[in-house]
């Protein structure tokens, strides 16, 4: 009798691969970022990447970080992987749910996470962990009862032909 295959994704690797996946959709030559929240059941519910809103185009807006201008950087335009997660989903409340993310949430994000009733965040790169950002994101999770803990990489190379 043939056994089953040994090899197939975890549900840890399925849902940050997702949201890896989710993250080669964004246009920022610096920092690309993709989230996928699950339900509690392991159920896809929504994805997101970092861009900006509808109808304000990729080729007009700035992707400059620094500049003289704050109106010129795309700091103050762009919608995080996070908050267009969030956003996207309309299937009702995302109460109970968990978040995978490939960079720690900023504290703006930390907010939205908190107030959709995201309970557990699960991410990979934490780049900005000495930031006030991600400081104050931390505190507010702590407080709120968000748990939130880094992926373990398995290293496991994923090579779809597209
Ligand atoms: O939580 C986050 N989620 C997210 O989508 N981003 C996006 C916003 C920007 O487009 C980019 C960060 O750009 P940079 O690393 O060049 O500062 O990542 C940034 C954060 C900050 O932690
Ligand atoms: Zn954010």
């Amino acid at each position: 009798m043939s056994e089953k295959r040994k090899d197939y994704l975890s549900w840890d690797e399925y849902f940050m691969g997702v949201a890896m996946l989710a993250g080669m959709r964004s246009k920022d030559p610096n920092t690309q970022v993709g989230c996928c929240i699950v339900s509690k059941d392991n159920k896809i519910l929504s994805m997101g990447y970092n861009g900006f809103p509808i109808g304000c185009s990729d080729d007009e807006f700035p992707w400059a970080r620094e500049g003289g201008d704050p109106l010129e950087t795309k700091y103050v335009y762009s919608t995080h992987s996070e908050l267009n997660a969030i956003l996207n989903y309309s299937g009702g409340s995302l109460a109970g749910a968990k978040l995978y993310v490939s960079l720690f949430p900023c504290n703006e994000c930390a907010k939205a996470i908190i107030q959709a009733g995201i309970k557990e965040v699960i991410y990979d790169c934490d780049k900005y962990a000495d930031t006030p950002s991600v400081i104050a994101s931390k505190r507010m999770m702590d407080a709120a009862g968000v748990r939130y803990h880094q992926y373990h990489r398995t290293n496991r190379e994923v090579k779809i032909l597209l």
